[in-house]
């Protein structure tokens, strides 16, 4: 399946439907009071994580999402039916925002974690609900609202906890390939991997974590070059991540400057990124004579002025890559837990009606007490 990881689509909650101006009318019965119902809310639109989506290929093709409109109120009191919400399946990990404003709506993390992106239009009131002592007969009803609608940026950033970095041909993929069941292209050529791929690594029973392959990065790449930078934004939520750096690169670059030249990538895509805890892996040892390595090893920490974590390995046999993945292992295991929580906690989004209806039907209450409106035929408080 073609892996999309940023949609841009519309959301339109439903219409709230309108009140009714109806009066009681019976045999007999001359003079019925007001019987006209309130109508019924607009439904919402909501997002949902479902674990088997890892993509967001559906919504390419499908742009427009509209919640069902409130039923308008009828006589003999009779209130509107309520909208039928829609609810759209998204991956985990996909995050909302609003294109108008750029706020942040929120993440979907955990499989069926819901979160509200358009709230449905708030229902009108029936000519019943403005029956008073002084107006017996009232004329009047408010139409609905009109439900929220939301341009809104769809994007997909996978959940893992370690993130692969380097230039092309640095050996990323093939260090995925020997460490877990993943099973991503390798080749000598750059560019071989074109999106982002999860592997689940397990260094010992009962111990696992998820490490993502992603495509090289080149210099330039924050403003295009290569395949762009767009792909970094997967290594957002990685707890740790690794710069694999290929020690003997065939066209005999300086691996120090290779390395450099990822890191100042990063840092021009994002300053949070570039302070995410980053381990040094040198990679194709087997290549070079074991006190060569060790040379150039020195060589390259001592150019970066590197004092974090270095590592070395060949992970086209494997070697060094198990010894890796427990020290990633026992590392993640110091971490607090992922921040999910966090987002659970965030801020609650504010919709464009929450406060509204509170005034409107405030102002509603006030206007009834000195409701000496009775010659007007209908009275439309709020239109659309
Ligand atoms: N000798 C040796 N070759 C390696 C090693 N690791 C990777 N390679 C080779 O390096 C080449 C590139 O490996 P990939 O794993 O495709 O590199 P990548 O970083 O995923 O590259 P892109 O997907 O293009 O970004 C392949 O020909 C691999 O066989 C290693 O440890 N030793
Ligand atoms: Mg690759």
């Amino acid at each position: 399946m073609k892996f999309v990881d940023e949609v841009e689509i519309r959301v339109d909650a439903g219409d709230g439907g309108n009140g009714c101006i109806s009066f009681r009318r019976e045999k007999y019965i001359p003079k019925g009071g007001p019987d006209g119902g309130d109508g019924g809310d607009g439904g919402d639109v909501y997002l949902e994580a479902d674990e088997n989506l890892n993509t967001l290929i559906d919504y390419r093709f499908e742009r427009f999402h509209k919640a069902e409109r409130g039923k308008n109120g009828m006589g003999k009191n009779c209130t509107g039916r309520r909208g039928n919400d829609i609810v759209l399946p998204v991956p985990p990990g996909t995050r909302a925002t609003d294109i108008d404003t750029g706020e942040v709506l929120g993440d979907l993390t955990k499989h069926g974690q819901r979160l509200m992106v358009a709230k449905g239009g708030f229902h009108g009131l029936g000519n019943t609900r403005f029956k008073s002592s002084i107006n017996r007969a009232p004329r009047q009803k408010t139409d609905g609202t009109p439900g929220e609608v939301r341009p809104l940026k769809l994007e997909l950033m996978l959940l893992a906890d370690v993130g692969l970095l380097g230039m092309p041909n640095a050996g990323k993929s093939t260090f995925i390939r020997s460490v877990s069941a993943a099973r991503p292209k390798v080749a000598d050529y750059p560019f071989t991997t074109l999106i982002p791929n999860l592997g689940v690594v397990r260094p010992a029973p009962h111990q696992s974590f998820v490490i993502a392959d992603i495509p090289g990065l080149i210099e330039g790449a924050a403003e295009g070059a290569g395949l762009g930078i767009q792909f970094l934004k997967h290594l957002e939520r990685c707890r740790l991540l690794l710069h694999l750096v290929d020690l003997a690169p065939f066209d005999e670059t300086d691996p120090a400057e290779q390395a450099r030249i990822i890191i100042n990538e990063l840092e021009k895509y994002s300053p949070k990124l570039a302070e995410k805890p980053r381990w040094l892996v040198i990679n194709k040892v087997d290549l070079l004579l074991d006190e060569e390595v060790q040379e150039k090893v020195d060589e390259l920490v001592k150019s970066l002025n590197w004092d974090g974590p270095v590592f070395q390995i060949a992970a086209l046999e494997g070697r060094g890559s198990d010894a890796l993945c427990r020290e990633v292992m026992s590392y993640l295991e110091t971490l607090p837990a992922p921040d999910t929580e966090q987002h659970e906690e965030a801020d609650p989004v504010e919709f464009m009606w929450d406060t509204y209806h509170e005034e409107v039907l405030e102002e509603e209450m006030d206007d009834e007490d000195d409701d000496d409106d009775d010659d007007h035929d209908v009275e439309v408080i709020y239109q659309k």
